[in-house]
């Protein structure tokens, strides 16, 4: 693999003083509402427990994963290239604007079925076992998705209940399903390596599941990068770009990054619950409360083919804001 060097522009050292720690939501108890609220608005960002996905579906993708990773690189590659819509492996080059990162993924589409001969192509008879695993998991997890977006509706005072949930439920969902592989790098431990280059989610909600390896970090609202302690048992949700708006900035969506300067490697799966194409994506007026939108109307396919043309770090929804960023 290439290796990346430290752009001047990202400092690793930064520490905030005033950090209290992720939030940490356990999804059983029933006063959690508030707190996912809290958490939305404050950092986009939280920890779940009790959460209800058999840890049996988490240990079988991570190992039907280690063995695709494991893979010589001519038979990944049989998945094809990924695209913002589809299915595909990619090695080191992030979207399709020039970003680059010290990692390996597989792209899926939340539809198994539609991937089927691709899996098929590279797996030969082990595909159905490999399919299953994803579609347990995917299953299990966006269940675990709803129930958060439910309870955020909820604790937002806001009807219907399904108001945000609905567009996961949606049989066009647009939704996307990503394995990310770093490798480890024992010999660049004080490089800081760049795995994932800082970014926001652009869709609703993603739900991310690591095994024990550190390397996330998030960005606070002061610009500090906090890293986040792994736990292979709990799952690490983000707001994405989508709910922002949704919520007409009330909620935010996180940004954050991956450093793969770790003598372990690090594999995490992750859910990115998006809405259909044609979705429109606006504040709900039942959030407005006679404010005004900070955002001009856009459906979903318009931000995505927006976002082709934008690198990984750039402000994809500086394009729909109604006052500029500065
Ligand atoms: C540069 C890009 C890669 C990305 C699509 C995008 O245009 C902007 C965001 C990136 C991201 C981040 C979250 C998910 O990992 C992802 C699949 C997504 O929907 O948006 C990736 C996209 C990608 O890797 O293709
Ligand atoms: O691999 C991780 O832990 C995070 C990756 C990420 O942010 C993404 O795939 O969008
Ligand atoms: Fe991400």
């Amino acid at each position: 693999m290439m290796l990346l060097s430290k752009p001047a522009s990202q400092h690793f050292s930064n520490i905030s003083t005033f950090f209290p720690g992720v939030p940490l939501i356990d999804l059983s108890k029933p006063d959690s509402k508030s707190h996912l609220v809290k958490a939305c608005e404050e950092f986009g960002f939280f920890k779940v427990i009790n959460h209800g996905v058999p840890i049996q579906f988490m240990a079988e993708l991570e190992s039907e994963a280690v063995k695709f990773f494991s893979l010589p690189l001519s038979d990944k590659q049989k998945a094809g290239l990924p695209n913002p819509f589809g299915f595909g492996y990619g090695n080191n080059k992030i979207g399709c604007a020039g970003d680059v990162g010290w990692i390996e993924y597989l792209l899926l589409t939340t539809d198994t079925h539609s991937d089927y001969q691709k899996f098929a192509s590279i797996f030969g008879e082990a595909a159905e076992k490999f399919r299953c695993a994803v579609n347990d998991y995917i299953s299990s997890v966006k269940k675990m998705a709803c129930q958060i977006l439910e309870m955020l509706a909820d604790g937002l005072k806001i009807q219907p209940r399904n108001v945000f949930s609905k567009l996961l439920m949606d049989e066009q969902s647009d939704s996307v399903f990503r394995l990310n592989h770093y490798p480890p790098c024992p010999e660049c431990e004080e490089s800081n390596l760049i795995g994932f280059g800082e970014h926001t989610d652009p869709q609703i909600i993603s739900v991310l599941r690591s095994n024990n390896t550190s390397g996330l970090q998030i960005s606070l609202k002061d610009g500090n990068w906090i890293s986040i302690p792994p736990d292979e048992n709990s799952f690490f949700i983000n707001v994405g770009d989508s709910l922002q708006v949704m919520t007409n900035g009330r909620f935010k969506s996180v940004r954050h990054r991956v450093v793969a300067n770790s003598p372990k490697s690090r594999l995490s799966m992750i859910y990115f619950g998006g809405p259909p194409l044609s979705e429109k994506i606006a504040p709900l007026p039942s959030l407005m409360k006679g404010e005004d939108s900070l955002y001009k109307e856009f459906t979903w396919f318009e931000y995505k083919k927006s976002a082709c043309n934008l690198r990984l770090a750039d402000n994809r929804l500086g394009l729909f804001e109604k006052i500029a960023a500065s």
